[in-house]
């Protein structure tokens, strides 16, 4: 729903009209930059009716997107009309209240302040003349090729990487094709950018360098009203949503609503990664509070200065928001649950999974990327994953969750249960190994690792008594992966599998470098967040980048794709493959266990189509008939950044 705000979109030269809409609904050649704007100055939601405008739907169409109304019981009590009757026509009264909407056509100014629309210097001379926006701009007329090229060079110009971050939000709210295909064509180089670890500064400095909020918010203070809060985001059509509660940021501990730069950047990979169009995009922050001491007393902080609600009202206002979510888009929205803590992040996860589309990325996704690493680090080190010994320092959400998508594999390879291999798998925390005799007092999560063995408390000493072939860091904590701990690992195996997934870098368990050095040029290394290529004796290593980024944007494109409905651990291990599958000769004969992000794009259409496909086989997937080639349909459904030619 468009806000009242919206009213200033009313354009000095408004066409609006059935005519430019029936134009406008042609899937190809030149569009018209629409906007659905309400014609009183009050965004009229005092009546007894809550109506969505039929307006905004067409808008939709008009930007060639596909239709979906929310068929839902609410929307029909409400109108108590025929199914699918937004606008209440059925049974119209004189005491119903609606909001008088039209569609108008963005132009001039209005039209240069539109991120959807704005082509800066790229507006021809046509559409100037067209669109009054003549004196509007300087008199050069330049093609988006070169504006990416002048973009790329303003970027670089910045030392600082938060000046480069804010650079891109800065373009992100100006001209978002402009900003999509910039990131498409410099992905290695810009991903580190606005995703780790730049991301996690900029979440930690976001009451600073706020400008203009992103996303949506939703607080304790909108309890109740959740419902309504989604229906002020602009946009109808939503498949992903990102949320966040902010208690858990990469390993940065509890940032609170500052927390928002996450699902933000996770829904511009899932655009310029995974190809799922920006408007259908919807990144969410529930501030519940916050329990950071620092936060709390900082003026410029932009969340509610209360310490975080847990217990019921915690477990209330998020059942409220899921059910908001359900009831507004539909059964086949997908909800990614992204950087709760622990507590909260499992019990999610648990009670949500069998009546939403829903996945934890930092258990879920993360666990399909380590997964498809280990499966390629095997064609460099021998063995299936039956023959290796896993030990993890960290047992939250990433460790428990690889470890439990190891055992899954491990058990599907082998055919032996569960809980038999699961015996190959060790944890350490933060009082040390997990093992029988601390059972009792682990949490739930933590249980299925506790195995029998003395108990030990160093991460050094684990390694010598469990000897594991691969040590992999979810702990949170950087530098945690000292050289007695790599040496040990390098003494054990002739190829240790190293991976230190803790982010953003800060927390790394140990750098490419050392992990490199400290076990003379052995280790297959990887980490969450990227290092630059390691010299070491003259030989050039490249370490992988392990995170989950390379999984959900096509996981989810092959959820959304395929219309379906619930995520199963088997959609989790096709994804894993498909990313192994991607790791070529020439990538293996540099030590890579991931494929470059260049190829992200093709990547990730390999992985959704494998997604895609199990769905299908599980009778998860409502998109009917299942097509043909699932890899070629999945290319056909990316979005793609270059501008449109307005009429
Ligand atoms: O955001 C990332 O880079 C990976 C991730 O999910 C996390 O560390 O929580
Ligand atoms: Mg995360």
């Amino acid at each position: 729903m468009i806000s009242s705000s919206s009213c200033s979109f009313l354009s000095n030269s408004a066409v609006a009209g059935s005519r430019s809409i029936c134009g406008g609904a042609q899937r190809k050649g030149p569009s018209s930059p629409f906007r659905v704007v309400c014609l009183a100055p009050s965004n009229d939601r005092s009546g007894s009716v809550v109506l969505d405008s039929p307006a905004a739907v067409k808008k939709e169409q008009i930007r060639n997107e596909p239709t979906s109304v929310p068929d839902t019981a609410e929307e029909e009590q409400v109108s108590a009309g025929g199914p699918r009757d937004v606008y209440g026509e059925d049974r119209a009264t004189e005491d119903q209240f609606v909001t008088p909407w039209n569609v108008s056509v963005a132009s001039g100014y209005t039209l240069l302040r539109d991120p959807h629309f704005n082509k800066g210097l790229a507006f021809t001379e046509k559409e100037r003349d067209a669109h009054y926006l003549r004196g509007l701009l300087p008199p050069t007329v330049i093609s988006q090729e070169t504006q990416v090229k002048k973009m790329i060079q303003h970027v670089r110009q910045y030392q600082v990487p938060l000046q480069k971050y804010m650079a891109m939000m800065d373009l992100q709210e100006r001209n978002e094709r402009l900003f999509y295909k910039l990131l498409i064509e410099h992905v290695e180089e810009l991903l580190p950018v606005v995703y780790t670890p730049t991301v996690g500064e900029a979440c930690q400095k976001y009451g600073s360098i706020f400008m203009r909020p992103q996303g949506l918010y939703i607080s304790l203070k909108e309890k109740g009203r959740i419902l309504e809060v989604l229906r002020n985001w602009p946009e109808k059509n939503i498949q992903v949503i990102v949320v966040t509660d902010g208690e858990r940021i990469l390993g940065l501990g509890d940032l609170g609503c500052q927390g928002m730069g996450i699902p933000v950047g996770k829904l511009s990979l899932y655009t310029a990664l995974g190809g799922v169009r920006p408007s259908a995009c919807l990144p969410i922050t529930i501030d519940v509070g916050t329990n950071n001491e620092s936060l709390l007393n900082d003026e410029l902080y932009i969340g509610l200065k209360q310490r975080r609600a847990t217990g019921q009202e915690y477990a209330e206002l998020m059942h409220e928001f899921m059910t908001a979510v359900k009831q507004n888009y539909g059964e086949k929205v997908l909800i990614q649950f992204e950087d709760f803590a622990n507590h909260n992040a499992f019990d999610l996860l648990e009670k949500y999974r069998s009546t939403h589309l829903v996945f934890n990325d930092d258990i879920q996704g993360t666990a399909s990327v380590v997964l498809a690493g280990l499966v390629a680090a095997l064609k460099l080190v021998g063995g299936n994953l039956a023959d290796h010994r896993f030990l993890f320092l960290g047992a939250g959400e990433a460790g428990t969750g690889i470890a439990e998508l190891i055992a899954l594999e491990t058990s599907k390879q082998t055919n032996a249960p569960l809980e038999e291999v699961r015996k190959n798998i060790w944890l350490v925390d933060s009082k040390g190994l997990i093992v029988n005799s601390r059972k009792e007092s682990l949490q739930h999560f933590k249980k299925p690792w506790a195995h029998d063995h003395e108990p030990v408390h160093r991460l050094v000493d684990a390694v010598n008594k469990i000897k594991p072939t691969v040590l992999i860091g979810t702990s949170g904590q950087g530098r945690t992966f000292t050289k007695e701990v790599i040496e040990a690992m390098a003494s054990i195996n002739e190829k240790p599998i190293i991976l230190s997934l803790s982010n953003p870098t800060s927390q790394s368990e140990c750098t490419a470098e050392e992990a490199y050095k400290w076990s003379q040029g052995r280790a297959i290394f990887a980490s969450g967040s990227p290092f630059p290529p390691v010299e070491y004796e003259g030989k050039v290593f490249v370490p992988g980048q392990a995170n989950n980024a390379y999984i959900f944007p096509g996981f989810g494109l092959g959820l959304i794709m395929s219309g379906t409905i619930r995520v199963h651990d088997d959609l989790l291990l096709a994804a894993s493959e498909a990313l192994a599958a991607q790791v070529s000769e020439e990538n293996f004969e540099k030590g890579l266990i991931y494929p470059p992000f260049t190829n992200i794009r093709k990547i990730s259409a390999h992985i959704a189509a494998s997604v895609a496909a199990k769905a299908y086989e599980l009778g998860l997937a409502t998109r009917l008939p299942q097509p043909k080639d699932l890899v070629k349909f999945a290319e056909s459904c990316m979005y793609t950044p270059a501008y449109r030619s307005y009429r």
